[in-house]
């Protein structure tokens, strides 16, 4: 069996390299005739999967994304075609869920503000939406979600329309890249919508670039606005408005879904399909590839502020990125070159907490952390 796989796809060797032979390839750079005998094929976001390139693989039985995005493949050619398909739907939930919130504690430190004191408009309450929400609601803070695909299929959730987002004090954006149909993403954060938001809102995107339309946010900071933005996505990625960026508070080359957990339990994900489309064994596990974490046990008297970050930020400092971006991105290959050579990164659950009383017990829990056996 020939098992083609994007050189991105972290631990591939490791699950799929028994089931037959292994071929990588370059996801943005693939000459789709390179394909011709594969049976399986494997890619992130960077590969296209569309009629071109499956004209191509007579042989193909099945393609699977190591990520939670689907838009870069056509799932009606895909249909048509008869090949069975599949994504890795919320393997890096945890991981843009925890960037956000990276964020959130970098902005409130650098504007001098308390998180229980903002409300966060969330749009689109899937996997990110919900773990977003779900860790912020555990450490009190407010949120409103918003989702009308959801909505209108029966989610018990409290939920508001995107006039109420529009009011939040921080918008964070985590929708799919629809183009049509009746909840369409695509430049859902238009001109008119950008232009709406007061100088004190901040925007987070960390979603696919082309929801937010980037030459209207550059247009509006040309002519004085000064909402916040955070941007780990960008609209023509790789070849970016590298205008806005010194606009932008917080910004990265779409790596908030980067963790090591993130990465390989998308591979996983593929491999668990893989193994039951073909019947074949699909023993290993998740945790047998990933490494043992290296932070030392941190300790959570109170739950303050300041505290809070202390621990978010030993374990993934949102700046460390936005530095690197900056410095990196104007460069020939810079975007890719960021992605491709991304440091390690960890959940929060790779850090151990002894914490406080039961309230605090709670909140880092909720938060992701892992409470230290002695004080479970
Ligand atoms: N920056 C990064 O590294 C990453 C980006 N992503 C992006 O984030 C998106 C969301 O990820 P997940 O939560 O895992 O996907 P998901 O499919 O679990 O959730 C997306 C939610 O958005 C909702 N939605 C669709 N159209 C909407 C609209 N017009 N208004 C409000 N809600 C709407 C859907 O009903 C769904 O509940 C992915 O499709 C992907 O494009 C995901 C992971 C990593
Ligand atoms: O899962 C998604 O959707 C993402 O956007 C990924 O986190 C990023 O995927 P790659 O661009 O690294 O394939």
């Amino acid at each position: 069996m020939h098992i083609y796989c994007e050189d991105s796809l972290l631990y591939a060797r490791e699950y799929f390299a028994g089931w037959g032979e292994l071929h990588f390839f370059s996801g943005r750079t693939l000459d789709p005739q390179t394909l011709a005998d594969a049976d399986i094929l494997l890619v992130r976001s960077t590969t296209r999967v569309d009629e071109t390139l499956l004209s191509h693989c007579p042989n193909l039985k099945y393609v699977g994304t190591a990520t939670a995005g689907t838009n870069h493949m056509d799932l009606r050619a895909l249909e048509a075609r008869g090949i069975a398909y599949g994504s890795a739907a919320g393997c890096n939930a945890i991981a843009v869920a925890e960037y956000v919130i990276s964020s959130l504690f970098v902005l409130a430190e650098q504007q001098g503000w308390q998180l229980k004191d903002k409300r966060i408009g969330i749009v689109g309450a899937g996997h990110v939406g919900s773990q977003l929400d779900t860790k912020l609601k555990a450490i009190g803070v407010n949120t409103l979600l918003c989702d009308p695909p959801l909505q209108a299929l029966g989610d018990k959730r409290p939920m508001v329309d995107i006039d109420a987002i529009m009011a939040c004090d921080i918008i964070s954006l985590h929708v799919p890249l629809v183009e049509q149909g009746e909840h369409p993403t695509r430049l859902l954060f238009d001109r008119q919508r950008l232009a709406a938001l007061n100088d004190a809102q901040i925007l987070i995107n960390a979603c696919r670039g082309e929801v937010v339309d980037n030459q209207a946010l550059l247009a509006l900071y040309q002519q004085g606005r000064q909402f916040t933005t955070v941007l780990d996505v960008w609209e023509n990625e790789p070849d970016i408005l590298t205008d806005l960026l010194p606009y932008v508070t917080l910004a990265s080359a779409h790596i908030a879904g980067h963790t090591l957990e993130g990465k390989a339990r998308g591979t996983w994900m593929l491999y668990q399909q893989v193994a039951e489309l073909l019947g074949l064994p699909g023993e290993l596990s998740l945790q047998s590839v990933l490494p043992e974490t290296e932070f030392c046990p941190s300790t959570l008297a109170h739950l303050e502020q300041t505290e809070l970050a202390r621990l978010v930020l030993c374990v993934y400092d949102i700046q460390q990125d936005d530095q690197q971006f900056r410095a990196l991105v104007g460069k020939p290959g810079g975007f890719e070159y960021i992605r491709r050579h991304y440091a390690i990164r960890r959940e929060f659950t790779a850090l151990q907490v002894s914490a406080g009383n039961s309230s605090v017990k709670k909140a880092i829990c909720g938060l992701g952390f892992t409470l230290k056996p002695d004080t479970l």
